[in-house]
């Protein structure tokens, strides 16, 4: 049964009502209450459970727009306006009808029809009734024909009023479109109903926002989840909201909050309404030893310099930059190796696809790769320091290259030698056999020394659209003089020099004798610490920070630290992952 309450305008539709045969699963009850009060009886209906309103005129109208179940009109057919015109049709002038466009019209037919002469006056809002009864009255109309509220303002203006009362094929018919209405109501209802469960019940946080970076919809595991909220704050949000709307494609994307780190899938959910949804895919606490990152949007590296190497290493992006095969870049440690993988990975996927970085010292089997890189299912995997993947690992990146979506491409970052690493037993054959196809080779800064002017114009730019420093350039004696050093650390150490003087420098050029100061302090720190031997901790610490420091000293190079320690390069592994 549909629990249903008739809100009569005027007393007569009550009666009429009550009289009708109703269908057998209208469960009626009939009130009288016309516009403001009938809204009221409505609301409270809804709250005792009714499930279905009928009613007629503005209060229908009016009532629709206040409740959230199924509102049904009682409509003015032809039937009542025959009745209506059949009882005044011995008043042969002076009458109008004023009303809204569906009364209004089908009255002017039915009129021409029978040739009667009534002014047809149609209105858009009740508010305009008033004006123009006054307007007939002056005109000498004494009737005026209309819907309940067009009755009682004329009964105030001193004209007599005649409504248009709905008969009991009117309120029949409404019975019947009751039931149509309330049945697919019912249906939508309960599809939202199973949508508003599924979206409550997916077992990660999952936000809606609109352009502005609104929250329109929140499930249950977002609204529970206290440190969440930190996401709504970030600045990215907006951004990436825009870049999803704008580009209707799902990006990820990271956001830092305060001791967490989120990685984000923004998806389209609808670009006319200007909807995006994000779903919370892993929260990360913030740590220096961050194993997986999410790079969402990787940017475009310039392969910078005029050496033969810079121009080989432009030539090597053009033939890679489109593989799906696995790519290997091997180099010392600063020559360039993630920028390099960074700039494939942009030739190939733009900033649509995001790229993963896996951190070989630091991954353990606990990282869930599996799942995390059949999620992002497109994009770049970047693997640095194979070297440093124990065995363990190195079986579990095995299956993973195996089962990796086929959208996602590999890139694989080494500091040695795949060859030496594979005879010196740091890296499995077959893992070896996998990652060696397709092998870039990035040269130490020392062997394209003329590329140091351009990487120093370009570090100086980077910084200075960065931290708005006055440097905007280095003297080409000062340049000439850096051609000296042996650039151990690489483009690493050049930058971390040219960052130093720039800030260091308050006039717009960096000068030769800016540099030779700088660089004689790194020498003389350089004595110092050889002669200070770290003698804290137990013996095996002590070696390991003797390592260390040699290591540094030789710019990461292990086979030099190796060399210098008289230690074999499988030695040194073993040593550091203790
Ligand atoms: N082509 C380039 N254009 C601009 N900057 C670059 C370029 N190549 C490298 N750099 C800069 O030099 C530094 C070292 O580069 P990168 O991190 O790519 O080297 P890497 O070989 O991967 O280092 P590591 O082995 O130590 O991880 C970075 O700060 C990077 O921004």
């Amino acid at each position: 049964m549909i629990k249903t309450l008739l809100i009569a305008p005027y007393q007569g539709l009550a009666e009429t009502a009550k009289k009708v045969d109703k269908p057998e699963d209208i469960d009626l009850d009939v009130t009288i209450a016309n516009l403001e009060k009938g809204v009221k009886v409505a609301k409270l209906a809804e709250k005792q459970g009714y499930e279905l309103i009928i009613s007629r005129g503005g209060t229908a109208t009016m009532i629709q727009d206040e409740v959230s179940i199924p509102v049904v009109h009682i409509d003015i057919t032809g039937y009542d306006m025959l009745r209506v015109f059949t009882l005044i049709r011995g008043i042969k002038k002076g009458v109008a009808l004023v009303g809204y466009a569906n009364i209004s019209q089908g009255a002017a037919t039915i009129c021409n029809i029978l040739e009667f002469d009534v002014k047809m006056i149609t209105i858009k809002s009740r508010t305009e009734v008033r004006g123009h009864l006054e307007e007939l009255k002056q005109q000498g109309f004494a009737v005026v024909i209309g819907d309940v509220i067009t009755v009682q303002v004329a009964e105030q203006v001193g004209l007599r009023g005649v409504l248009i009362t709905s008969g009991k094929e009117a309120v029949t018919d409404a019975f019947e479109e009751g039931k149509r209405v309330y049945n697919f109501f019912r249906r939508v209802n309960s599809q939202f109903y199973y949508f508003q469960e599924t979206f409550n019940s997916l077992p990660f946080p999952v936000i809606l926002l609109n352009k502005n970076a609104d929250v329109i919809e929140k499930n249950l595991m977002f609204e529970q989840d206290n440190q969440c909220q930190e996401i709504l704050e970030s600045p990215v949000i907006l951004k990436v909201i825009k870049r999803v709307l704008e580009s209707e494609t799902n990006q990820w994307t990271e956001v830092e909050g305060k001791n967490t780190i989120y990685e984000l899938q923004v998806f389209l959910v609808s670009k006319s309404e200007g909807i995006a949804g994000i779903n919370v895919h892993a929260s990360v606490v913030k740590s220096d030893n961050r194993a997986v990152r999410l790079i969402g949007s990787p940017v475009h590296i310039p392969i910078i310099g005029d050496s033969d190497e810079a121009k080989r290493l432009r030539n090597s992006i053009q033939q890679f930059a489109h593989a799906d095969e696995i790519v290997s870049i091997i180099g010392e440690p600063g020559t360039g190796k993630y920028s390099v993988a960074q700039e494939l990975h942009f030739e190939k996927f733009g900033q649509e696809s995001p790229m993963v970085v896996l951190e070989g010292r630091h991954l353990t089997s606990e990282d869930k790769l599996q799942s995390k890189l059949m999620a992002i299912k497109r994009g770049t995997v970047v693997l640095k320091d194979i070297e440093s993947l124990s065995a363990e690992m190195q079986d579990v990146l095995k299956n993973i290259l195996r089962n990796i979506p086929t959208a996602m491409r590999v890139i694989v970052l080494a500091n040695e030698s795949l060859d030496y690493l594979v005879n010196n037993r740091a890296l499995d054959n077959e893992l070896y056999q996998e990652i060696s196809n397709h092998v870039i080779h990035l040269s130490p800064l020392r062997e394209r020394k003329e590329d140091i002017g351009a990487f120093v114009d370009y570090f100086l730019a980077e910084f200075h659209a960065e931290n708005g420093d006055e440097t905007v350039g280095m003297k080409q004696d000062a340049i000439e003089y850096l051609l000296q050093f042996e650039w151990l650390g690489n483009l690493s150490q050049l930058k971390k020099i040219i960052r130093e003087l720039s800030t260091m420098t308050t006039a717009n050029y960096i000068e030769l004798f800016h540099v030779k100061e700088l660089m004689n302090k790194y020498k003389q720190m350089s004595i110092a610490n050889d002669k200070k031997l770290p003698l804290d901790g137990t013996l095996e610490e002590i070696e390991q920070q003797v390592i260390r420091q040699v290591l540094e000293e030789e710019g990461n190079n292990q086979s030099k630290a190796a060399k210098r320690l008289n230690i074999n390069r499988s030695t040194l592994w073993r040593k550091l992952k203790q």
